[in-house]
């Protein structure tokens, strides 16, 4: 009797433990499902491209030269994702012959190398093989334009070309982040033309090279201005890191209309920003300083040296050396000193800067031929 209620008692406890087995098996098997359920409602709301966008980025931040997406892939989106169009869908490529059939996962796919950080983001390099070419990926993040309004301004300015202004040729929207698309310029910014110091591209950057420069970019920023009055998009974020060097070490304003918004400014003073900035431009240009200098912005201390007597110290000494005319250098300063003017309202436009450089490099062309002549003229004398 005794041990038939033992081996019942054994019975019960293993049916306990079957049961609270069943119980657990269960409790994994309803959140494996719910788990299943959440990632592929987060696919249908595109929370998978930022994660796939995240990692790309964050995996070059760490400072990889480069990478491989292949591990990222496996980690995010799955191939059937990719060949769905989910992912790729969300890329839009603008008309850009060169780069014909780019799609989101080519850029994932290929090598990424963190170039920059900046105030508003951060830009990587991207070699992309199957379009035979090299793209610069500006990751911008927290802007709080709409998707709607993000891609009708990219449209938008997709439509008016300049061929000193470097234009998109894709880009990404979402609600935590923008992914803009441009050619990589291997010949790197105005900003590191005009500030390398010790080498022999610097010394190559002499007055005329500085005044075309200058001229190019005024007349583009005058001809964007003016095509997108209406619409009232400037550039924003103009300086001299966004001014890229194309092969023929010819400028091209990068990042066009990406920074400027509309809110709480005055009619006109929203060009106006992009016309001061453009005066420290040309600040740099002349003087050869970067932006701050001995504490002081460099607008306020050329102001400051120069108030004290209109001196030559302010220009760049590798200027002086090379004989650059002390007049035009001066002509250019007075432009400049008008663009920094602290009155947006007594800021020329970039119409009328545009113009003034023009001037310039036609007296500056005048007296070139000029002293040509004489040169000419005292060897017929001999
Ligand atoms: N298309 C490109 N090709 C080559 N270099 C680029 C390109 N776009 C940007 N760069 C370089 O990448 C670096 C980082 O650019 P980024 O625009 O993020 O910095 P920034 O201009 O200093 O700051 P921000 O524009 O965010 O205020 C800069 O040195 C810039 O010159």
């Amino acid at each position: 009797m005794a041990s038939e209620n033992g081996s019942n008692d054994q019975i019960l406890m293993y049916a306990g433990y079957i049961l609270i087995a069943l119980a657990v098996l269960f409790i994994i098997l309803v959140y494996l499902y719910k788990k299943g359920k959440k990632k592929q409602e987060n696919l249908e709301s595109g929370a998978d491209i930022n994660k796939v966008a995240a990692a790309f980025h964050d995996n070059s931040a760490a400072s990889k030269p480069s990478f491989s997406t292949v591990e990222l892939k496996a980690e995010t989106a799955t191939s059937a994702d990719y060949q769905s169009g989910m992912v790729s869908s969300s890329l839009v490529v603008l008309t850009s012959p060169e780069v014909n059939g780019l799609r989101f996962e080519d850029l994932l796919k290929a090598p990424a190398e963190l170039i920059g950080r900046g105030k508003h983001g951060s830009v990587y390099k991207v070699v992309c093989e199957a379009q035979g070419m090299n793209l610069a990926v500006k990751r911008i993040k927290d802007w709080t334009i709409s998707n709607d309004d993000f891609k009708q301004r990219m449209t938008r300015l997709n439509r008016v070309k300049h061929p000193n202004v470097l234009p998109a040729v894709a880009f990404y929207s979402s609600k935590q982040e923008k992914l803009l698309v441009y050619e990589y310029q291997k010949n790197g910014s105005l900003f590191r033309q005009i500030h390398a110091h010790g080498n022999q591209s610097r010394q190559s950057f002499d007055w005329s090279r500085r005044l075309s420069a200058a001229a190019r970019i005024a007349d583009a920023l005058a001809f964007m201005h003016e095509e997108l009055q209406y619409e009232r998009i400037a550039h924003g974020n103009l300086k001299s890191s966004n001014i890229l060097l194309n092969e023929n070490m010819e400028p091209r304003i990068s990042e066009y209309g990406l920074m400027s918004t509309v809110e709480n400014i005055q009619e006109h003073s929203l060009f106006k920003e992009d016309t001061y900035a453009f005066g420290v431009i040309l600040l740099e240009l002349l003087t050869g300083r970067t932006v701050l200098n001995e504490g002081l912005d460099l607008a306020s201390w050329v102001l400051a040296v120069v108030s004290e007597e209109w001196t030559v110290e302010v220009f760049d000494k590798s200027l002086i050396r090379e004989g650059a005319s002390e007049e035009r250098m001066v002509n250019v300063l007075q432009v400049a000193i008008k663009c920094v003017n602290k009155s947006f309202e007594s800021r020329p436009n970039m119409r009328q800067v545009a113009l003034s450089i023009r001037a310039i490099i036609e007296d500056d062309e005048k007296s070139m031929d000029a002293s040509e002549l004489s040169v000419t003229r005292s060897f017929i004398d001999l």
